[in-house]
This record gives C-alpha cells, structure tokens and sequence, in this order.
C-alpha cells in the first residue's frame, strides 16, 4: 500500500511551518519532507513529535538568491561542506532519514569541472552522513524549470553515484520531473530501483495535484511501483490548485483527507 509524505515546502503554505506539521498530520499524512527549515531544529522535533510524523529527507539550503545548492559548484567547496553540516546537524536533531543535496546552476562551460566537484563533494558528504546514519539523495530536475541545474538526467544522477561509490547515495525520483525529461516512466524506474530510495508526484504539464487531470497516470503507477515491491514513501510535492485540504480527492484511497474528514 503507498505510503505518502507531505512536502512541507509545496503544501499548506498558506501558514507558517511548524503550522503545516500539524496540517499535515491532521490530513493524514504520516510523514513529511522539505526545503531547509527556516526553524530552530528544536521546535520542528517537538512539532514532529507531537503529531508523531516521520521526518523523512530535508534539502541542503539552497545558497545565495541566485543559487540552486552548492553541490556541484566549483570554487564553493567550503560553503558547501558548511551547509552540509548544518544541515546534517538539522536532521540527526530531528530525527530525519535523509539528505536531498542539491547541486546548483552551473554555466555550460563549467559542468566538467562541477563535475568533479560534485562527486568529490559527496564523496566527503557520504561518509559524514553514513557515520550518523542518514542518507544522501540526489534529484534530476527538469530544465525547463530550472536551466543550467546541474543534474537533470536520470542515468547521469547513477553515474555520479557510480562515481561516487558509496551505498548510501541514493536516487530521490520524481515523476513530475522524470515525466518533463524522457517519461517512460516505469520502466525507467524499474531500471535504476535498485537506487531509488524515495520518490515524489505532482502531475504534468501543470504541477498541481496528482489526479486525472494531466498526463501521469497516477492510480496505475502507484500500483505498479507497489507491484514491484517499491517499499518506501511517496513524497506529494505538489502546488496545490488552491487550499491543499480541498485538493486531497486524489489521496483518499490511501488515507488522505481534509481535517476530521
Ligand atoms: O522537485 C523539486 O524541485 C524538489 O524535490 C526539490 O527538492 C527542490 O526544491
Ligand atoms: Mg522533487
């Protein structure tokens, strides 16, 4: 049965964090995950803790206003493995599962040396991560949304963690995106499963709630994902058409619903 986790950073924005938690639990979520918090860890544990949710991943903080992370960007080694360990920090206090270590933007002519950079920069992250036992991922994302983002193809996110070599670096494999850069969507998942330790839904062309209306068929690729013993969450990173309450149709057959519903 899909287990589904609620994007703190795309649903129930109209209040602030430590609010969502307790939106997302009181629709049934079990779980959620998100952007860096803008929270002392502390009050985030304690609003988890009080609606006993799991924390699943938490994304490295994005940089500067023109940075998308610094993962990948050559020159900002120190910055880089400075927002790490805050954010390593952050998620062994929260009791989370996992880190989404965004790469950043890189100019067509500095992606051989970002790559370098990337792969080194995870190499060190890995092993910190994997001593505190807390998991890294690494998400394609579509370019049309984001240019110049480091990593937007799925089979160059296994390479890097080819590259890598650790077995705590893990494919985060979203269907907006995946769907955006290539689809073929399940038998690009069955391909690279044995990475993938958590997925994300919203629908395509318009990244709003993941029902019919759009080109992901939503029922029949939770149920195959299901079928193919896929055994972790399914993060809902989606932007809600409007209040994320009155958008959960799609999810009442796995639990989901509006408060008291
Ligand atoms: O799909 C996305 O954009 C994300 O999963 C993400 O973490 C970047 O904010
Ligand atoms: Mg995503």
């Amino acid at each position: 049965m899909p287990r589904f986790s609620a994007h703190l950073g795309y649903l129930f924005t109209d209040r602030p964090l430590l609010a969502r938690i307790d939106a997302a639990a009181a629709c049934g979520f079990q779980a959620i995950e998100g952007r860096f918090p803008d929270v002392p860890a502390a009050d985030f544990k304690h609003a988890v803790e009080r609606n006993n949710l799991k924390v699943l991943g938490i994304n490295t903080p994005q940089g500067g206003p023109d940075d998308f992370g610094l993962g990948a960007l050559p020159g900002r080694e120190r910055d880089w493995r400075a927002i790490f360990a805050q954010t390593l920090d952050y998620v062994t206090t929260v009791g989370g599962l996992a880190i989404h270590c965004l790469a950043g933007k890189v100019a067509p002519e500095h992606r051989r040396a970002a790559e370098t950079t990337y792969v080194e920069n995870l190499k060190w992250a890995a092993d910190q991560a994997a001593a505190r036992n807390v998991k890294l991922y690494l998400e394609p994302i579509n370019p049309r949304d984001m240019p110049n983002y480091f990593l937007s193809e799925l089979a160059h996110a296994a390479d890097i963690i080819g590259q890598v070599g650790s077995d705590n670096v893990f494919i985060q494999y979203d269907f907006y995106h995946m769907q955006i850069v290539g689809g073929d969507l399940i038998e690009r998942f069955k391909k690279y499963q044995p990475l993938i330790a958590h997925v994300q839904c919203s629908q395509v062309p318009v990244r709003h709630e993941p029902d019919g209306d759009g080109e992901i068929n939503y029922p029949f690729v939770f149920a195959e994902i299901d079928r193919l013993g896929y055994p972790h969450w399914i993060g809902a990173e989606y932007k809600p058409r409007t209040a994320t309450e009155s958008g959960l149709a799609w999810g009442a057959a796995y639990g989901l619903h509006a408060p008291g519903g």
